[in-house]
């Protein structure tokens, strides 16, 4: 197809995949479950974790929850297209969430620490769009991770935060 300008575009070039990172607490979730409920052309790619669910979590559609052997076995049989260990837990993106979505034929949306999503953006090529959300501070991130009782240990993920901060600000250089 060309393009006002006479350039050509194929179907290659359109975009199939955002990725969304930030800090715990960034507002990252409920940025996405917005796009989510207004664009039905978009999907999440459901993450696997070891983590405990938390009461309003369900299980396949916020998270496959599996045990460290399950997850270990998914790694090692070469399933899992990135993992992270993240307090004191792992994480990881499967190859089947990623083609359910695609075989739907709707665009992935992945909600992963920034390390994980330059790790995406190589493993698969082509165009993809990384969004940063960078929180207005850490004094606020914190405040935010008390108010809603977090469950994780909150030193620990303030300390994440800042490591995650300057991985997102060096690959998303411009928030
Ligand atoms: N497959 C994955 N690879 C890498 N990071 C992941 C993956 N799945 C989830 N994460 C990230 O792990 C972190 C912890 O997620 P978790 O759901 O436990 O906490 P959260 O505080 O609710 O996250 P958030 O506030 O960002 O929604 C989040 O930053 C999330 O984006």
């Amino acid at each position: 197809m060309a393009l006002p300008d006479g350039s050509m575009f194929s179907k290659s070039d359109v975009v199939r995949r955002i990725i969304i990172s930030g800090p715990s607490g960034s507002g990252k979730t409920t940025l996405i479950n917005r796009v989510l409920q207004y664009n039905e052309k978009c999907q999440l790619v459901v993450s696997h974790t070891t983590r405990s669910p938390r009461d309003d979590e369900i299980d396949t559609v916020h998270y496959h929850f599996v045990d460290q052997e399950q997850m270990k076995y998914l790694i090692q049989t070469g399933e899992m297209f990135e993992f992270v260990e993240f307090d004191g837990q792992m994480y990881g993106t499967s190859k089947s969430s990623v083609y359910d979505v695609e075989n739907a034929g709707k665009i992935c949306i992945f909600d992963v620490l920034a390390e994980s999503a330059l790790k995406l953006k190589k493993v698969f090529g082509g165009p993809s769009v990384l969004i940063f959300i960078k929180p207005p501070s850490l004094e606020v991130l914190k405040q935010r991770l008390l108010d809603r009782g977090d469950t994780g240990n909150i030193e620990r993920r303030i300390e994440s935060a800042k490591e995650e901060l300057e991985y997102g600000v060096a690959i998303c250089p411009y928030v």
